[in-house]
Formats: structure tokens, C-alpha cells, sequence
């Protein structure tokens, strides 16, 4: 079995059955794979199967068609080591912040008393160290993603998927969000899919960008990112930057005849 990829994503097609019998097939042959450590950024239009494809890799639900290993394993053996973080934070309004944190290992029944040292240190790393004993009304909308995403790294993950972590906050806060999540994954070293509307956050983030688009959604490009790490405000300016985003939107559009 290969145990060389974070993950294979191996011809996996998804089809929706409504309650009246109606199929949807909304994803069909996606083949890509994900080496361990790297950060790849997924776009596509709307409705292309984005959070679908997540949402499958995920576990949270099941391919029709293919498969998915993570680490050369079938995902259905329960793997662990996933956690995702969603556009909304949701986090439980009458738990403080660290509590909120702590929740995925209550789930498990792995919480101990140096696992509460961890998630302080989490909140200190994304610059919250003092609010861990606030509750998420008295956070701004940014703080509050932070705590969800400490808490989704509080398991140690060695995959994190990301499905628009960032779409509801304010371009300024969204920015900010940009450095800190690539100080988190230089910092933890695991692998990250991050799912976003935005081109230029696909390429300032991501080692690849995939696009996903037509009609069932498939991959129509997987483009290398190559710019130096760690990446600073000057890379959006540079002319490499700007050629990528053109290729990308070239591709998202050449699928959906827009041009
Ligand atoms: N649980 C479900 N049952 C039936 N159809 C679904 C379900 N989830 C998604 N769909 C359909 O699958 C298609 C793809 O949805 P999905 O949310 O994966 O797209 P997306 O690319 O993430 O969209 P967006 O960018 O708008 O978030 C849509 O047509 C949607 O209506």
C-alpha cells in the first residue's frame, strides 16, 4: 500500500439521491494526490463540488464511486488524524474559549491535563493567550475562526482541511488570517486543503492550486505554485503572482464558457 501521500484521491466520483430518486452526480473522476506537508489550495465556481470533495475526504460522507486513503490507508478504518475547520466558527456559546478548544478530545475521551497545557499554547500562538477564559461573544469574528482553528489543531492533525475559512471576514482581518494560517502550517507541518472563492489567497497560500469545474465537477488544472516561502505582501505584487492568477482564472473560465 503507498504510505507516500498525505492523500490519494483515486477516480472518486459522488452522486446525490434525492428522496424522489433523482441523481446528481456532482463529482466524477477526480484523481490528485497530496504529499505530506504540502498546502493545496482548491477553487472553483460555485457549486462545482468543492465542499463535496471535502466533505468526502473527510469521512463525513462517502464516495460513489473510488477511493480515498489517507497516509495509504481507506479512510473508512477510522482514521484520527483529520480535522476540518468550516467558514462558520460555531463554537458552543456556554463553553469558554479553551473549553471550546478541548471539545474534539472530550469527543474522544483523550483529554488530560497536559492536553489543556497544549491548547493554551495554541491560543498563544494565534495571539489569544489571554482570552482563554473568555467566551466566544466577547471575540471578533476573526478571534473567534482563530479559536476554531485551534481547536481543530488541538488533536494534532496531520491533515487539516479548510472549507472558506475565511469568506466571512472583513478583507483586512481576511489578510491577517492569510499570514497566520501559513505561520500555523509552517509551524505544525501538516498537510493542508484549503478550500477557497478567493484566486489570490489560493496562490499567496498554496504549493498547488486545483481547480475543480464543468458539470459533474472534475479537476481541469493543478497548477504549481512556485514562489518562495515564507511568502510576504510583496509576492502579491510580483509578476509571477499575477501570471498565476490569470492562468487560474483563465481555467475556471474556460469551463464554464465564461471568459
Ligand atoms: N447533501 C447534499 N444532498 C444533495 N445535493 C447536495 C448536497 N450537498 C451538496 N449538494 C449539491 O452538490 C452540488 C455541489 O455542492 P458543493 O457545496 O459541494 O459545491 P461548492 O463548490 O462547495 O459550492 P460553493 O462554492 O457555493 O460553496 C450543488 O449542486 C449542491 O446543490
Amino acid at each position: 500500500m503507498n504510505n507516500e501521500y498525505a492523500i490519494s484521491v483515486n477516480n472518486v466520483g459522488k452522486t446525490y439521491r434525492s428522496r424522489d430518486g433523482q441523481h446528481n452526480t456532482v463529482l466524477k473522476g477526480l484523481d490528485f494526490h497530496v504529499k505530506p506537508g504540502q498546502f493545496v489550495s482548491i477553487v472553483g465556481q460555485s457549486g462545482s463540488g468543492k465542499t463535496t470533495l471535502l466533505k468526502t475526504i473527510s469521512g463525513l460522507q462517502e464516495p460513489t464511486e473510488g477511493e480515498i486513503l489517507v497516509k495509504g490507508r481507506p479512510i473508512r478504518d477510522g482514521i484520527e488524524d483529520i480535522a476540518m475547520v468550516f467558514q462558520s466558527p460555531v463554537l458552543l456559546p456556554w463553553r469558554n474559549n479553551i473549553d471550546n478548544v478541548l471539545l474534539p478530545l472530550e469527543f474522544r475521551g483523550t483529554r488530560t491535563d497536559e492536553s489543556r497545557r497544549y491548547a493554551q499554547e495554541l491560543l498563544e500562538m494565534v495571539g489569544l493567550g489571554g482570552k482563554a477564559q473568555h467566551y466566544s461573544y466577547e471575540l471578533s469574528g476573526g478571534m473567534q475562526q482563530r479559536v476554531a482553528i485551534c481547536r481543530a489543531l488541538v488533536s494534532h492533525p496531520e491533515l487539516l482541511l479548510m472549507d472558506e475559512p475565511f469568506g466571512a471576514l472583513d478583507a483586512m482581518t481576511r489578510d491577517s488570517m492569510n499570514f497566520e494560517i501559513q505561520r500555523i502550517w509552517q509551524t505544525t507541518g501538516c498537510s493542508v486543503l484549503f478550500v477557497t472563492h478567493s484566486i489570490s489567497e489560493a496562490v499567496w497560500l498554496g504549493d498547488r492550486v486545483v481547480v475543480v469545474g464543468g458539470r459533474p465537477g472534475r479537476i481541469v488544472a493543478d497548477i504549481a505554485i512556485d514562489l518562495p516561502r515564507p511568502r510576504g505582501k510583496e509576492h502579491r505584487f510580483s509578476a509571477a503572482f499575477s501570471d498565476y492568477t490569470t492562468e487560474i482564472e483563465s481555467h475556471i473560465g474556460v469551463v464554464t464558457g465564461i471568459s
